[in-house]
């Protein structure tokens, strides 16, 4: 996991006045779509977490290829970046070794600290290609349950709640990450976990909210490898009505 950190941004947002709200947005956005971009083209996931920390899944690739993301913000962006890399069992082991690796180089709001770059990765055998398990998850029919029928307001908090009770409880019991994506989807980057425990996380969030989800899971080298056949489950869930497919054709709902 790459964790990525604007240097010094809160002061920068208020100097040398403060600074009109939707520039920082579209700053934000566009630091974003760079990200995403370069990650993908590496077969990560990246995500915009809360856009001045943003995240990815970067298996396969060495903590020296991460630099070339500060290279391309410092070339772009009146702003730099900082970045921590971890490597763990699992996805939350990994970014909390990203986060005190970078929390040691100094403060996300220190002049001191600018485009740090903390990975603690120095053998090469340990850039070997490792599986990572990434489950995506959407509400079933959202757009005749909210999209459609809903004020836009009481949709969007509902994705919400859903997002948070799954993503409070993947963490919790099974050490991985969600991120809301957008829509009504949210993906999760997980360890090698079986059926029962997604379809245990989808009756979490029916009890917990009254929202019904379905997710596609699948396992692979890379995120994309992962993400892409977790894609093609979910579309499984959709034409069959399971809530659980993949991980090797096994539906929980069989
Ligand atoms: N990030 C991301 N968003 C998606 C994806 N597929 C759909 N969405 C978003 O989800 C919204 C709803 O689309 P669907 O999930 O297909 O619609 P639905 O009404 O829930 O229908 P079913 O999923 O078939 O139950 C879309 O408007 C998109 O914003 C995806 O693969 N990735």
């Amino acid at each position: 996991m790459a964790l990525v950190q604007i240097d010094e941004y809160g002061p920068w947002t208020v100097t040398p006045s403060v600074r009109r709200e939707t520039d920082l947005q579209s700053l934000q956005a566009d630091l974003y779509a760079d990200f995403a971009s370069f990650v993908g083209e590496r077969d990560g996931y990246a995500f915009y977490n809360r856009f001045d920390n943003m995240v990815a899944v970067t298996n396969g690739r060495d903590a020296e290829s991460h630099r070339r993301f500060q290279q391309r913000v410092r070339n772009r962006y009146p702003v730099t970046v900082s970045v921590g890399v971890g490597r763990a069992a699992t996805p939350v082991a990994a970014l909390g070794l990203a986060s005190e690796r970078l929390q040691a180089t100094g403060s996300a709001q220190s002049a001191d600290r600018r485009e740090a770059f903390a990975t603690g990765e120095t053998n090469p055998v340990a850039n070997a290609r490792e599986r990572v398990t990434v489950a995506h998850f959407d509400v079933v029919d959202a757009t005749g349950s909210l999209t459609d029928r809903e004020n836009a307001v009481d949709a969007t908090l509902a994705v919400r709640r859903a997002t948070l009770e799954l993503a409070t409880h993947l963490r919790d019991a099974h050490d991985s990450i969600a991120h809301f994506v957008g829509g009504d989807n949210v993906i999760a980057v997980c360890p090698d976990l079986d059926a029962s425990a997604f379809d245990r996380a989808v009756s979490r969030v029916r009890e917990a909210t009254g929202i019904e989800l379905q997710v596609g899971v699948s396992r692979g080298e890379t995120a994309h490898e992962a993400g892409h056949g977790a894609k093609e489950a979910l579309e499984v869930c959709r034409e069959t009505g399971t809530r659980v497919q993949g991980l090797d054709g096994v539906s929980a709902d069989d």
